[in-house]
C-alpha cells in the first residue's frame, strides 16, 4: 500500500517524514521498513526517520500536539534529534498543521520548544548534563572525551586535526569508547577551534555513521569547547558541520539553545 513521505535536512543530516496524525498508517513503525526507507540506494536515503504523529495516537503524556517520533536509519530509536526537530517544525509550517512561530513538540527526551525567526528555526534543547571525562578512540589513537547527555549521549573530543588522512581517519566504523559507559552506543564528536567562539566537529553518530550535521551533538560540542574556554555563560558558540553551519548558546540559565536552517525539499508516495 503506498504512502506519503517528504524529504528534508537540517545542514545536511537529512530525514524520511512519514505523515501519521493518526498513527493508522505506520502502526509500530517496524525497524525493518525504517531501514528500507533510509537506504541510500535501494530506498529514499535518510539518516533516520522523522514519523509525524499525534502526541495522544502515540501515547504520549504531553500537552504537545505532535510528537517527534525519531527513528536512526539502522532503525535504532534514539531519545532525541536536534536537527530533526528544526525540520519538523519546518514540515508543521508548510504543511498548515502549526502555522506559528513557536511551536512545542513532544519528543522522548521531553517537550522541545521552537522559534522561527523567518529564516531560521532555534530549539531550546533544554540542559545539558556534564557528566565527566571518558575516552573514544580510532585504530592506534585515543582522546580523551567529555561525557556530555542532551538528552541522548555524547562523547566530545577535542583533536588536532579533522583531516579523514589523519588519526580521526574516514569514521566507516564507531570509534571506540567505554562499553561500560555506553551499553547502547554514544555520539562521537571530534572538534578543533577555528577560532574565537568558533569551532568544527566531524560526528560519528550512534545508529548511523558519520553524518553530516548532529543537532545534539553540536549542543554538546557548544557547551564542551565553552568550559574549556571558560567562557562566560549567555555566550554564542558558531559550531561548523561537513553539512553547513550551526549556532550554540548557553543561556545564563544553563539552557542550550540550538540555532541552523531547516529545509523540506521534496514529497511523493512509496510503498517500501
Ligand atoms: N542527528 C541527530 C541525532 C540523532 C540520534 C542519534 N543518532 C542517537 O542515536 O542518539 C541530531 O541532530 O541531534
Amino acid at each position: 500500500m503506498a504512502y506519503a513521505f517528504l524529504k528534508g535536512h537540517g545542514t545536511e543530516n537529512d530525514f524520511v517524514l512519514l505523515p501519521d496524525a493518526t498513527g493508522s498508517v505506520h502502526g509500530d513503525l517496524d525497524a525493518d521498513r525504517v531501514r528500507a526507507l533510509c537506504d541510500r540506494r535501494a530506498g529514499i536515503g535518510g539518516d533516520g526517520v522523522l514519523r509525524v504523529i499525534r502526541s495522544a495516537a502515540a501515547g504520549i503524556d504531553s500537552d504537545a500536539e505532535w510528537f517527534m517520533d525519531y527513528r536512526n536509519a539502522d532503525g535504532s530509536i534514539a531519545e532525541m534529534c536536534g536537527n530533526g526537530t528544526r525540520v519538523f517544525a519546518q514540515f508543521l509550517r508548510e504543511s498548515g498543521a502549526d502555522t506559528s512561530d513557536r511551536i512545542t513538540i513532544a519528543t522522548r527526551a521531553g517537550d522541545k520548544t521552537l522559534t522561527f525567526d523567518g529564516v531560521e528555526w532555534t530549539v531550546d534543547l533544554g540542559e545539558a548534563e556534564l557528566l565527566g571525562e571518558t575516552k573514544v578512540g580510532v585504530d592506534a589513537h585515543t582522546w580523551p572525551a567529555q561525557h556530555i547527555s542532551m538528552g541522548n549521549p555524547h562523547a566530545v573530543a577535542f583533536v588536532d586535526s579533522l583531516d579523514p588522512d589523519g588519526p580521526v581517519g574516514r569514521l566507516l566504523d564507531p570509534p571506540d569508547r567505554d562499553e561500560a559507559l555506553y551499553p547502547e552506543g554514544v555520539n562521537v564528536e571530534f572538534v578543533v577551534h577555528v577560532g574565537e567562539e568558533h569551532v568544527a566537529m566531524r560526528v560519528h553518530e550512534r545508529g548511523v555513521g558519520e553524518t553530516r550535521s548532529c543537532g545534539t551533538g553540536a549542543g554538546a560540542v557548544g557547551v564542551a569547547a565553552m568550559v574549556s574556554d571558560g567562557a562566560a555563560r549567555g555566550s554564542t558558540y558558531v559550531v561548523d558541520v561537513p553539512g553547513g553551519r550551526l549556532r550554540v548558546t548557553w543561556t545564563e540559565a544553563g539552557r542550550v539553545l540550538l540555532t541552523g536552517p531547516a529545509v523540506v525539499v521534496a514529497s511523493g508516495e512509496t510503498d517500501l
